[in-house]
């Protein structure tokens, strides 16, 4: 049986394919020259790297399990208060059929915040590694579900020359390991099933030792409470990705702090 992942691998495969004939990849790399020198490299790995538990805050208006989150969707306020609040990174979801995402949240987040920003897509080409580059995200997203080996190897390669951090992820104890034989710096365990959508934090927590300590770990989905951060730090975690809880919480500095396990 098909996951939620390979239908919408399918259609952003149709959706680049378009997009490759409006925009061609040498207009994307004329862009990048242009904006060279602009952005640290591996900005993103560098701060998920930082002491203690890092915090990646997401940006994300809906998703295929619980619809549409937020009717207004402020993404620019949203995102500098992820800033005031602490967080090392932002994750912004550009997919637009089934996150309602879109390219231009993160060219101006990444413009106005000074945090390292995910672009958190269905890699499918190379295409969408240049134009992560060219919006000025400081990283991508390579799912191992929808990609092959070979596949990943050489998007990871072509992230690595552009100076973009990749976060590999891995739904299974198998694709933790193709993470690893390609060399992925930075691995995350998404904890939602992708057949029935529930989240499971156990996920995350049985394959931490699968990764060695110089990679960064990260646990993603699912996170709700002070004692999910708790269980996940005590785990040897090093960077949880936050999404529909931050997105629910008006005060995201106190949400933020609650998390953290500082106020009650
Ligand atoms: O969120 C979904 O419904 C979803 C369904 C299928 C594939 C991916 C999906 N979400 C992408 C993510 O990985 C999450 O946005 C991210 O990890 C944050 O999760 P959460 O904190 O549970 O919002």
């Amino acid at each position: 049986m098909g996951t939620i992942l390979s239908e919408i691998a399918a259609k952003t495969k149709e959706r680049i394919e378009h997009r490759k004939r409006e925009v061609p990849v040498l207009l994307l790399k004329e862009r990048i020259a242009e904006r060279a020198g602009e952005k640290e490299p591996f900005l993103f790995e560098k701060n998920l790297k930082q002491p203690g538990l890092s915090f990646i805050c997401e940006v994300k208006k809906a998703s295929p399990s619980k619809g549409v989150i937020l009717e207004t969707f402020p993404y620019l306020d949203i995102a500098r208060e992820y800033e005031k609040a602490g967080a090392s990174a932002i994750s912004c979801l550009t997919e637009p059929f089934y996150f309602q995402g879109s390219d231009v949240f993160l060219e101006e987040i990444a413009g106005k915040v000074k945090l390292p920003v995910l672009r958190k897509d269905f890699t499918v080409d190379p295409y969408m590694i240049y134009e992560a580059k060219a919006m000025r995200a400081d990283a991508v997203l390579l799912i191992c579900a929808i990609l092959r080996e070979e596949e990943l190897m050489e998007y990871l390669e072509l992230a690595e020359q552009l100076g973009l951090s990749a976060l590999v992820e891995a739904h299974s104890e198998e694709e933790v390991e193709m993470a690893k034989q390609c060399r992925a710096r930075v691995i995350g365990v998404n904890n939602r099933d992708l057949h029935t959508f529930q989240v499971d934090l156990e996920t995350s927590i049985r394959m931490r030792d699968l990764v060695p300590p110089e990679t960064v770990y990260v646990s993603e989905s699912g996170i709700r409470n002070p004692e999910d951060v708790r269980l996940l730090r005590e785990n040897g975690t090093d960077a949880i990705l936050i999404g529909e809880t931050l997105m629910r919480a008006t005060d995201k500095r106190k949400a933020l702090d609650v998390l953290r396990g500082k106020h009650r």
